[in-house]
C-alpha cells in the first residue's frame, strides 16, 4: 500500500508480484477501489508485475474538490506510470478505467503496449443522465443510488448471495466529491474519433447482463481499433472481475501469451 505524491493529487497504488516481471496496470470503475481486482490479481500466472490504483476522489487516494475532468484522469494515470517507471505494459481498464485505458493509449503509446476495455465505451450514457446523476448524489448521498448501482454491476444470481453487501458497502464509502468528480469526467467523453486512431493490440470483454456498457456498445467501441478480440462472460454484470474471476483471469491470461506479453 503506498502513496504516489504528484502535487495537486496523492494516488494511492499497490504493487504485487515480481518487481522485474512484465508489467499489467488495473484502472477500476466509477465508486469502486482497487480491490475489486483482488481475486484476479490472486489468479494471474507468477512473474508479473501488477499494478493497481485508486483515481482521484476514490479509495485511499486523494479528493481534489469537483468536478473532473477525463484529462486530469488521464493525466493522473500518465504521471503515476513515469513516477514508477512503467513502459510497455498492459493496461486493464474497467468503465470509467477503460476510458481513461484509451485517452491514455492516445497519449502515451510508450507506456501501453496492449489494451483491455472491460465494461466500457468511447462514451458511456449521455451527458444529462450523468448531470442528473451529479444532482443526486450532492443532494442525497451515494446511497441514494446504490441499489440501482447494483443492479447494473452484478447479475441476479450474484446480486442473492450475502458477498453483494460487501460490494455495496464499498460503493457507499466512497466520497460523494470523488464521485461526482467522476461522473462529470464521463459526461465531458466522446472518445470515439480518437480510439479509432488506435493501433494495439486490444481485447474487450463484456458482461451479457451489463446494465451500464451492453455488450454490444463494448463491441462497437472495441470494433473502432483494427483486429481487436472480444470476450462474453455470462452471467455477470458490470464488473465481472468480481463475479467471475476465474474467467477473467484465464482471459487475461490467455491475451498476454497471445500478444507475448509474458511466454
Ligand atoms: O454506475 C454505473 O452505472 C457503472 C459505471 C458507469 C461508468 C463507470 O465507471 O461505472
Amino acid at each position: 500500500m503506498q502513496l504516489a505524491d504528484l502535487g495537486d493529487v496523492q494516488l494511492h497504488y499497490r504493487i504485487d508480484g515480481d518487481p522485474d516481471g512484465a508489467p499489467i496496470v488495473f484502472a477500476n470503475s466509477l465508486g469502486t477501489d482497487l480491490r475489486v481486482w483482488d481475486a484476479v490479481v490472486d489468479r494471474l500466472p507468477k512473474g508479473l508485475r501488477i499494478i493497481r490504483y485508486d483515481k482521484r476522489g476514490h479509495g485511499l487516494s486523494s479528493c481534489p474538490p469537483a468536478p473532473y475532468s477525463m484529462g486530469a484522469l488521464v493525466r493522473d494515470a500518465e504521471r503515476l506510470l513515469d513516477h514508477l517507471q512503467v513502459r510497455d505494459c498492459m493496461f486493464v481498464g474497467l468503465s470509467i478505467g477503460g476510458m481513461i485505458a484509451q485517452g491514455l493509449a492516445v497519449k502515451r503509446l510508450d507506456q501501453i503496449r496492449a489494451l483491455v476495455l472491460s465494461n466500457t465505451a468511447a462514451k458511456i450514457g449521455t451527458a444529462e443522465m450523468w448531470k442528473e446523476r451529479v444532482q443526486t448524489v450532492q443532494r442525497d448521498g451515494i446511497e441514494a443510488l446504490a441499489d440501482a448501482v447494483m443492479e447494473r454491476w452484478f447479475a441476479r444470481g450474484f446480486r442473492a448471495t450475502p458477498e453483494l453487501q460487501l460490494w455495496r458497502n464499498m460503493l457507499v464509502q466512497q466520497s460523494r466529491d470523488g464521485y461526482a468528480g467522476c461522473c462529470a469526467a464521463i459526461a465531458g467523453t466522446d472518445f470515439y474519433t480518437p480510439t479509432s486512431g488506435l493501433r494495439l493490440p486490444c481485447l474487450g470483454i463484456a458482461g451479457s447482463e451489463d446494465g451500464s456498457t451492453p455488450p454490444d456498445l463494448v463491441r462497437e467501441t472495441v470494433d473502432l481499433i483494427p483486429g481487436s478480440q472480444f470476450h462474453l462472460i455470462r452471467r455477470a454484470g458490470h464488473i465481472p472481475c468480481v463475479e467471475h474471476p476465474d474467467e477473467y483471469a484465464e482471459r487475461l491470461t490467455a491475451f498476454m501469451r497471445e500478444t507475448g506479453h509474458i511466454g
